[in-house]
């Protein structure tokens, strides 16, 4: 059914998969006509002789409108499994639980990585993976995780399954081939897709070696935000959000080893066929995949510079409202109107921590040292902002008119994953060869422009010029 070269109502051809549209419906697909039980879930024989599966990604009494569930359809039940085991080679780079002062530090310095060297060969996505940071506990569900990736290998005769939470991958360089229970999805850069807690996926790298950022989420999902006084339509829609159709495969497949994330640590259990067995399925838990570009931007059209929130993609609420336990926010394309105003992200300190990456371009606050694959991090009330290179440029020589002008941002796309919760930051990140030690220098060379009417100024107010690495310090201001 999915290569058919006519897909069904509501089935969409996008790339070589066919996709289903939407985000939180109630979905249903099958790989072979009929094999959907009619009218119940778990009839006493279903057709074609499958087994009943239900994977539930929230508790059976949550309320109906946060309530996920899908049926799975396959040819043998998920159980059939030798019993798990801790993986062999372990995963030392994964974390689960924060709360372990020898795996994962707090520190208010301002991070930033530089993008990593591509792996040794063989590598593939599940040993490709290393946490960077995060906050709280997959077993008390409550938390997140930020991992990065960088991965050469496709992963052969074994699936993955993240019992922790829900993974949101950003591909930054490399095609992500990923066949989950609910059928098979692409997913180049400039798209991002969501494996919720406990779906079995395996990634494949169709064009070589891919890397990117994972935020991983304990016991929420993500969901579209509200859009406020925006109205109804806006930023994400709904129906560009894609779901998988219905793939499986039937083969005898002796040692197939499903590895299964659990509280932080990898365990593995052989079986004897794919777990990518499901002939059809209906429900609303799905994995889905969705094109950035597709992003509808609001944002300033007269004057002042609005907060990054108008860029949410996706959210995972907390229980307290409007805070969030991950935003995922993107910085795209688009026009830049606001008049006698300073365009660039103004200096903040924020109660919340703001991890960023770039998938392509320059990030429209750094003009130096945050390339593409890189990442920084700015946790809760760390100083940060614009380098002292993009302040000095926006505020320069340019003459009002042009500064008023509208100017069209081009070829960039960044993001931030951004928390209410305090990340500790792994000692391996920590200590990588990746580490850009120097990346306080950015702003040390931002010299004081303060004048004021007893003719001192351009300095640091008491007479001694600013220091600085390299810039001509209180140059501008004694010129003027
Ligand atoms: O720190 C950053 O670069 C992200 C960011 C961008 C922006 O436009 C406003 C605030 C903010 O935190
Ligand atoms: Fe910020």
């Amino acid at each position: 059914m999915s290569n058919s070269t006519h897909p069904p109502p509501q089935q969409e051809q996008v790339d070589a998969y066919s996709y289903l549209s939407g985000l939180g419906n109630s979905f249903s697909s099958e790989a072979v006509p009929g094999s959907l039980p009619a009218a119940q879930n778990s009839p006493l024989h279903c057709p074609l002789g499958l087994y009943a599966e239900q994977l539930s990604g929230t508790s059976f009494t949550s309320p109906r409108h946060r309530n996920l569930r899908t049926w799975l359809y396959r040819i043998k039940p998920s159980v059939t499994h030798e019993p798990f085991h801790p993986r062999d080679p372990p995963n030392r780079r994964l974390v689960g639980d924060f709360d372990d002062r020898a795996t994962a530090v707090a520190t208010p310095t301002q991070l930033r990585w530089r993008p990593a060297e591509l792996p040794p060969p063989g590598l593939d996505f599940v040993d490709g993976l290393h946490t960077v940071c995060g906050a709280g506990s997959s077993f008390l569900r409550h938390g997140f995780a930020i991992h990065m990736y960088a991965a050469n290998k496709s992963m052969d005769g074994c699936a993955f399954c993240n019992a922790d939470g829900d993974f949101l991958i950003v591909p930054q360089q490399g095609k992500l081939l990923i066949t989950t229970e609910c059928g098979k999805m692409l997913v180049p850069p400039g798209e991002i897709v969501v494996i919720p807690q406990g779906f079995r996926f395996a990634v494949d790298l169709p064009d070589g070696p891919s890397r990117g950022y994972v935020s991983e989420i304990f016991g929420a999902h993500f969901q579209l935000p509200d859009l406020g006084p925006i109205g109804a339509n806006g930023l994400a829609a709904a129906r560009d959000f894609l779901s998988p159709t219905a793939w499986f495969e039937q083969a005898h497949r002796p040692g197939y080893t499903i590895v299964q994330k659990y509280g932080g640590e990898l365990f593995t259990a052989t079986q004897d066929f794919s777990p990518f067995n499901v002939v059809a399925w209906h429900g609303n838990y799905v994995p889905y995949k969705y094109d950035l570009s597709k992003f509808c931007p609001f944002n300033t059209v007269l004057f002042d510079h609005a907060d990054p929130s108008v860029n949410t993609v996706l959210t995972a609420p907390t229980d307290k409202p409007g805070v969030a336990l991950l935003d995922f926010v993107i910085f795209p394309p688009r026009w830049l109107v606001a008049e006698n105003t300073f365009r660039p992200p103004y200096y903040h300190r924020n109660c919340m921590s703001e991890f960023m990456g770039l998938i392509y371009g320059m990030y429209e606050a750094k003009a130096d040292g945050f390339l593409p694959g890189g990442a920084s991090l700015h946790s809760c009330m760390t100083p940060h902002g614009p380098d002292t290179r993009t302040y000095e440029a926006t505020i320069s020589s340019l003459g009002a008119a042009a500064k008023n002008a509208p100017s069209r941002l081009c070829g960039t796309l960044a993001f931030m994953f951004e928390s209410a919760l305090i990340p500790r930051v792994c000692r391996w990140a920590l200590e990588s060869p990746s580490r850009d030690l120097d990346y306080y220098q950015c702003w040390i060379g931002l010299k004081s422009h303060f004048s004021h009417g007893d003719g001192h100024r351009g300095d640091d107010g008491d007479g001694r010029a600013a220091t600085t690495t390299g810039g001509e310090v209180g140059k501008d201001a004694k010129e003027e």
